[in-house]
Order: structure tokens, then sequence, then C-alpha cells
């Protein structure tokens, strides 16, 4: 979701740092973002100039101290907590701007857990945006018990007013909103999979056609990533302990297959890339 996050605050005229662990995984953000301009191009979205315009306000780096002067830093890391926790306390000693906000696009971990990794856990906040970023128009803004009003409004305000998203307010529980309600849907799906009950593409199918949601719950599955789905389970089945958000057996066999869904090729469908 990185890559989405920074085209859409590129698009709309902010200067974008874009760091990544290593020079292959920024060769492969870089190629995603630019695929990402050139279909926006190709669908009338974009000129040709502020295209070129929007990649001239993007600077790529391995390096976090890239973000020492930034107003907000978004993390955009994998759902593990202990490694979000890290990144946020070397955020912490490299961002020197007093005032800057560090938000989490996590969709399940607690904002508390990053802000305590930090000296200033009331600039700490949850700024979780959802999958396609440059389509989808929600942003939940996720304050924790420490979380000053003032990073709130910041948050909210870069998310509608610079971002143009539209905002909700969500308390600091695993799967805030929207996860909370659309986490036990999918996994609800992948054990009717596993159960043997319908073949995926009646399950998806069964979904769009009965339910006119856009994409079946396996494909969205797939566009998640299922290692992401299940990081997004684990934290909330840890928060509450409820079954419904257990990871069902078919789900892990497919993560430590390697089986990721689109990005990986494969998982309840296959893609070509
Ligand atoms: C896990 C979490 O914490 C948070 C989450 O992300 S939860 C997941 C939330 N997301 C969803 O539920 C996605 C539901 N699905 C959808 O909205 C749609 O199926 C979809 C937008 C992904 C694809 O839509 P579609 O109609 O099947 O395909 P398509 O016609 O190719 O795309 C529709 C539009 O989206 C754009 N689009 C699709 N994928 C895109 C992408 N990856 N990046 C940019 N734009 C994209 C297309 O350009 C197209 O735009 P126009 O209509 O203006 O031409």
């Amino acid at each position: 979701m990185g890559s989405g996050i920074a085209e859409v605050a590129a698009r709309a005229g902010l200067d974008v740092a874009v760091r990544e662990i290593n020079e292959g995984a920024l060769e492969a953000g870089r190629k995603r973002l630019t695929s990402s301009f050139d279909r926006a191009l190709r669908g009338g979205k974009i000129s040709e100039s502020d295209r070129d315009a929007a990649l001239a306000r993007l600077t790529f780096t391995t390096e976090l101290e890239a973000f020492a002067d930034r107003d907000v830093v978004v993390e955009a890391i994998a759902e593990n907590e202990r490694l979000k926790a890290e990144i946020f306390g070397t955020l912490d000693k490299v961002v020197t701007r007093p005032d800057a906000i560090f938000a989490s696009n996590t969709s399940s971990i607690p904002i508390m857990k990053l802000g305590v990794a930090t000296s200033r856990p009331e600039q700490v906040v949850g700024i979780h945006f959802f999958n396609p970023v440059p389509v989808q128009k929600l942003v939940e803004i996720v304050p924790s018990l420490l979380t000053s009003e003032r990073t709130v409004a910041a948050a909210e305000s870069f998310a509608a007013e610079a971002l143009g998203k539209q905002t909700i307010r969500s308390t600091d529980r695993a799967g805030f909103v929207v996860n909370a309600l659309l986490v036990p849907f999918l996994l609800s799906a992948i054990r009717m999979l596993e159960a043997g009950l319908a073949a995926a593409d009646d399950i998806d199918n069964g979904m769009v056609l009965g339910c006119a949601h856009p994409m079946g719950p396996l494909k969205l599955c797939d566009l998640i990533g299922l290692d992401t789905i299940k990081g997004v389970a684990d934290s909330m089945y840890a928060e509450f302990k409820e079954p419904l958000y257990a990871a069902p057996p078919l789900l892990l066999r497919m993560v430590d297959a390697g089986l990721l869904g689109r990005k990986s090729g494969r998982g309840f469908h296959t893609y070509t890339r």
C-alpha cells in the first residue's frame, strides 16, 4: 500500500520521500508507482505533464534519515508489531521536526503500542488507507489514548484536505471499524472453501452477483495479500480471543506456501503479472 499512498500524496502536490528496506524493494516500488501513473494516464485521470510533475515530486531512498525534515511520516510496512515498534523508535530519533506527525497505516495493530515506542506518543496516530489506495475514498483516523487532539486534527486535515479522502474516526481497537466487519466475512469465505461447500469462483460470483459486491471475498483476499489477512486476523484474535477472528488452517498453509495472492501470482486465483 506504500506505493499507493506515495502516489496519492505526490498527485496531490506534496513533496514525497519514499523509503524501502533495500535497493531491490525500492526498484519494485518505483515500478509499481510508474505503472500506476501510466494506468491513470491511459484512463484519462491525469495529463502527461501532471504525471511528470507528480513523478518529479517523489524521491526514493533506503535511508530513514531522509525523513528528518518531514511534516508527516506514514509507516506502511508488514503487519508485524515488533518491526513496526522498532521503526517508530528509530523514526523518533531520526525526525527532527518537533511537531511532526508519526502515522501508521496498520490495519489492526494497536496505535498505543507504536506510540509508546517513541518519546512523543501524543504525535502518533493511525492513518489507515484502503486498497487500491488511489481508488478507495476512505481513510480511518485512529487516535490512541495518548494522541493529542492537535495530532488528530492534523491527521484529518492531511487525509481530507491534502489528499482528498473522506475520513472516519475509530477507537484504537484491533481491526478499527472496517476490518472488524470485513475480516470475519473474508475468513468465513476461506472456511467455506476449506469445508468444500463451494468452489472459489462460485463463492466469489455468489457475492458479486447476489449482493453487488465489487469483487468476491476470495479475490479481495488475493488483492489485500494473504499474509496481510493472516496478520490482521492474528492481531484481532490476540485482542478479542473470538474464534471468528482465528485464521483458518487453509490460510496458514497458503501463507507458508508463499501463495500470497496477486503479489505472488497465485492465491485463491491465479494471476499473470
Ligand atoms: C486490509 C486493510 O486493512 C484494508 C483494505 O484494503 S480492505 C480492502 C478494501 N478494498 C476493497 O474492498 C476493494 C473492492 N474492489 C473494488 O473496489 C474494485 O473491484 C476494484 C477497484 C479493485 C477494481 O474494480 P473493477 O471495476 O473490477 O476493475 P477496473 O474496471 O479495472 O477498475 C475500476 C476503476 O478502478 C481503477 N483501478 C483499479 N485498480 C487500480 C489500482 N490498483 N490502482 C489504481 N487504480 C485502479 C481503474 O483504473 C478503474 O478506474 P475507472 O473506472 O475510472 O476507469
